[in-house]
């Protein structure tokens, strides 16, 4: 029986620093490594990606969108960078951002959440705004294998406050809404829930309570400008629970395998020093 993801993102963290290194094979990156915008090139940045970054970091999170745009071919490289993080040993969380009517929501939780599954992650990414208990089923999934879910709360774009900070009729934020759900998915596991919230690296001051008991994936850092010092403003004493995410700063490095070790080294140094303040 797998350990919850929690657990394991937790002795990940504990014994690699809480960075989380995003696979993103835009076609930008694709130039700059020389590669061409083809499948083959996708397929040559993404393993490269994965191999060298994989023994370094806590998690990998690949894009799905970058995979998908080359169609059923892309997918295919898709399953093979999850395949190459599982055989590495090291946590992968799928970045796709699913959410829709329950019934429809369990096809996306057995297709990312379901071990027998060809794209099966430790975590997948979930959009909230179809209502948190939309939900239920990738969590009740997640639960069943050992699975993690990173919901969208306070996300990195400048659009998100807009949406994310209104006030549901009750009175808190959506955000809230959201990190409340989160807190009682999460009430009780210990060291950490398998339920996590993204809350971007480049957000300002929302009077949020964060600490949902579960991990805080936290994109932003690097190419949308986010520092480790904006980190320790955002989440204080949650900082602990945060699996800080960044992709093209580190990927801008390749594609010399040491050279991407390197930039996510030096990342996670500036990170490393931001734990043990609570
Ligand atoms: O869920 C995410 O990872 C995510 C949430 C968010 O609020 N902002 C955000 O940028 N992301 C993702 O994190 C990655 C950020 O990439 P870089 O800006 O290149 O580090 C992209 O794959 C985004 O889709």
């Amino acid at each position: 029986m797998t350990a919850p993801f929690g657990a394991r993102l937790h002795a990940a963290m504990a014994a690699r620093g809480p960075l989380c290194a995003g696979i993103d094979p835009h076609a930008a990156l694709l130039a700059e490594w020389g590669l061409p915008d083809t499948v083959s090139g996708l397929e040559r940045f993404a393993l490269t990606a994965t191999e060298a970054l994989a023994p370094h970091v806590a998690a990998l999170k690949p894009q799905s969108a970058f995979f998908e745009r080359f169609g059923s071919a892309g997918v295919a490289v898709l399953e093979r960078v999850l395949a190459t993080a599982r055989e590495a040993g090291t946590l992968s969380v799928l970045d796709v951002k699913r959410g829709d009517i329950g019934s429809t929501a369990q096809g996306y939780a057995d297709a990312y959440l379901d071990p027998a599954s060809p794209l099966a992650a430790d975590a997948m990414t979930a959009s909230p705004y179809l209502g948190v208990g939309s939900l239920g089923p990738v969590v009740e999934t997640a639960r069943r294998h050992g699975g993690g879910v990173f919901v969208l709360a306070l996300t990195s774009n400048p659009e998100a406050p807009l949406f994310q900070q209104a006030r549901t009729a009750e009175g808190t934020t959506v955000a809230g809404a959201v990190l409340d759900a989160l807190r009682g998915l999460n009430a009780g596991e210990q060291p950490l829930g398998s339920f996590g919230a993204v809350v971007g690296a480049t957000i300002g001051e929302t009077g949020e309570d964060l600490d949902v008991g579960g991990p805080l994936l936290v994109p932003g850092l690097g190419a949308q400008g986010g520092t480790p010092e904006d980190v320790r403003r955002i989440f204080g004493r949650s900082v602990e629970l945060v699996l800080a995410s960044s992709s093209r700063e580190i990927l801008r490095a390749g594609p010399d395998a040491g050279a991407l070790r390197d930039a996510a080294l030096r990342t996670a140094e500036g990170l490393a020093a931001l734990r043990g303040t609570r």
